[in-house]
């Protein structure tokens, strides 16, 4: 996608007269055939609209955007026919319908039908797992059963690329972690992914490369190794602590801001890998009982990573 823009009106109703709203603002993009792409950005910062239009349901306001060289406004039914779409939460699904009829009827939108459907959508329920609850109606399903179920109706047309809109959000962490063993699955095969997530760990696990969207702007693209370099580097130590052990311990390298709370509270932020480790044997060796470490969040990070450009959580 070159130079992608996206408007929307503001205000509301018929007569919408507020100031407008740029969800997206210039995007340039390339995901490679084949890569498992993530789109990681805090909510608000375009990850939906710019799935939206991938996906034709909604036009751009300016710049192109191509899947599998179909241009996304002149080529919509080619573009269709050649991504599957995995939106999080309960969109699209049928809970009065089981899994095998809600895949069914999106197969039969596909145009199969008779030996040939049944043949795919006993595949799929295999392939993520839903065989035995198959002839179950999917509004007994737990969320992460409802995202296998999603998933499946994604590949029923066996597509190149696969759209998936934030799919493991209000997942538990094991159906998460096997809602992700199936994005690899995808990747072996060589299908390309556009992954959209608030999840760092997430982005780090499952991706080739990593987006990082913010106010409709991408700000760079990065390998999940250098995701992994900032969620080690970056991590949260706090404690109640002698006012002349936090002067000792704040000059140690790599320890970023020190603040005290009005409970007594103090943070320390560290921005060098290991140094978490040293200041919690530091305390304890101090005497300091309750320590608690923690990783900060996504906009964390990326205050730390791009300064005062970082990211704001907007809506
Ligand atoms: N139909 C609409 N009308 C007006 N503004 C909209 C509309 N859809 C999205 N927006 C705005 O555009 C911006 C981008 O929204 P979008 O849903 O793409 O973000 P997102 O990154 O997917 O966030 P989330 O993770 O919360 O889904 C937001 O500020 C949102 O309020």
């Amino acid at each position: 996608m070159t130079a992608l823009r996206r408007v929307f009106a503001g205000g509301k109703g018929l007569r919408k007269r507020g100031p407008e709203h740029v969800a997206l603002d210039g995007v340039d993009l390339v995901v490679d055939a084949g890569e498992v792409h993530g789109l990681l950005g805090p909510n608000g910062a375009g990850k939906t609209t710019l799935c939206k239009i991938l996906s034709t349901v909604l036009l751009p306001s300016g710049g192109m955007a191509k899947v599998l060289g179909h241009d996304v406004v002149t080529h919509t039914a080619q573009v269709r026919t050649s991504m599957g779409i995995v939106f999080g939460g309960e969109r699209g699904l049928y809970g009065r319908l089981t899994a095998r009829q809600n895949l069914k009827f999106w197969g039969a939108l596909h145009g199969l039908h008779g030996k040939q459907l049944r043949t795919r959508v006993d595949a799929l329920l295999d392939r993520v797992g839903l065989r035995d609850r198959a002839d179950d109606r999917v509004e007994a399903f737990s969320r992460g059963m409802k995202q296998r179920v999603h998933l499946a109706r994604g590949m029923v047309g066996d597509p190149a690329l696969l759209l998936l809109d934030e799919p493991t959000t209000g997942m538990d962490p094991v159906a998460a972690k096997d809602f992700r063993a199936l994005v690899g699955e995808l990747r072996a095969e060589r299908r390309t992914v556009l992954i959209t997530t608030h999840d760092m760990v997430e982005a780090e696990q499952v991706c080739d490369r990593v987006s990082l969207i913010d106010s409709g702007r991408i700000l760079a693209t990065e390998s999940p190794n250098a995701l992994s370099e900032w969620i080690t580097r970056f991590e949260r130590v706090d404690a109640l602590v002698p006012p002349e052990l936090v002067s000792r311990l704040r000059t140690l390298p790599g320890v970023g801001s020190v603040s005290t709370s009005d409970d007594g509270r103090t943070r320390f932020e560290t921005t060098e890998e290991g140094v978490a480790a040293q200041l919690v044997r530091s305390l304890v060796e101090a005497g300091v009982t309750t320590v608690t470490t923690s990783k900060p969040s996504l906009e964390e990070v990326y205050l730390h990573v791009f300064g005062g450009n970082g990211m704001a959580v907007r809506r």
